[in-house]
């Protein structure tokens, strides 16, 4: 039998004043972020990134070229590798065949990525054949209309039919927190989101006008860890879109460090989603280690 989101979102206190919010982050970065920013961290971030790309432009040779970067990046540099990388479920094929890099994930977007806009079948689906094809993890929108709507319960059975489409698969679960706009909205999103199974959840998809905030991560952290303390359950959290310095990276890592602890400050519960980090981390890192101004531009 299907749960009762409203029934299970009753058992939560689900308001959140948004100037509180605001003044809880600013009290974070002040205190936090200087401490936090140093060569270890910013290469533990760079161990973080689900490498993207996720452009109309996009082929196969690209993913391919992602792929071969990744593999030889250990060669290159003496520094954990990216996570995963992320692309669209089409070009899972080519990098279950092109990426040999020792412990970095394929991901794929699914779900109709990234407006989420069509049949739960299609979407479902979607899913099924990114894992089949060698998709280790999905990363899905939830329905915003809908949930902007209030039929939460459409959201919820959505995410569970894709949960259970995954199979061994790992599930991101979007909540589009720019196109949210409240953070009790973003507090409902996440609570639902994990609910319904998510092993990580996820602020944007770097396709709409507002993206990853601190606000907006703060928010999700603190419900990953009351969802935790509730359940005994940990989900990941991933802050992505628009996340592209070192300083951005170093301010999501202190929301995460104060909300969530050093349990979650690992790869397998802590993910950036970025198209443009990588290249600047490796930048910053070099400048740190050597006091030389160099851009590289490695993928
Ligand atoms: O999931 C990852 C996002 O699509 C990346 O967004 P970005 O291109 O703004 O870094």
């Amino acid at each position: 039998m299907k749960k009762n989101i409203l029934e299970i979102l009753k058992t939560y206190n689900l308001e959140l004043n948004d100037q509180e919010v605001a003044n809880q982050v600013k009290e974070i970065i002040a205190s936090d972020y200087d401490s936090l920013y140093s060569v270890e961290n910013l290469k533990k971030n760079f161990s973080l990134i689900d490498l993207t790309t996720l452009n109309s432009t996009d082929t196969h040779e690209r993913a391919k070229s992602f792929a071969d970067n990744v593999n030889n990046f250990r060669n290159d540099f003496d520094m954990p590798n990216v996570a995963a990388i992320c692309v669209y479920p089409y070009q899972v094929p080519t990098l279950n065949e092109n990426l040999k890099a020792e412990g970095v994930n394929i991901a794929s977007v699914a779900g109709v990525f990234p407006s989420s806009q069509s049949y739960i079948e299609v979407k479902a689906l979607e899913c099924k054949m990114a894992v089949e094809k060698g998709a280790d993890e999905i990363d899905i929108v939830i329905s915003i209309g809908a949930f902007l709507a209030g039929d939460y319960q459409t959201v919820f059975n959505e995410i569970v039919a894709q949960k259970e489409a995954c199979g061994k698969g790992h599930l991101k679960v979007i909540l589009e927190t720019g196109e949210l706009k409240t953070a009790t909205n973003i507090r409902t999103a996440s609570i639902l989101a994990m609910e319904a199974g998510a092993d990580f959840i996820k602020t944007s998809t770097g396709k709409v006008p507002v993206n990853a905030t601190l606000e907006a991560a703060h928010i999700m952290t603190q419900a990953i860890a009351e969802y935790h303390e509730k359940t005994g359950r940990m989900v990941g959290f991933k802050p992505a879109g628009g996340i592209s310095t070192a300083k951005d990276a170093i301010e999501f890592y202190s929301i995460s460090n104060r909300n969530l602890g050093e349990k979650w400050l690992n790869n397998e519960y802590l993910r950036i989603g970025a198209s443009s980090l990588a290249n600047n981390l490796l930048t910053e890192i070099h400048k740190i280690e050597t006091g030389e101004e160099k851009t590289i531009t490695y993928f």
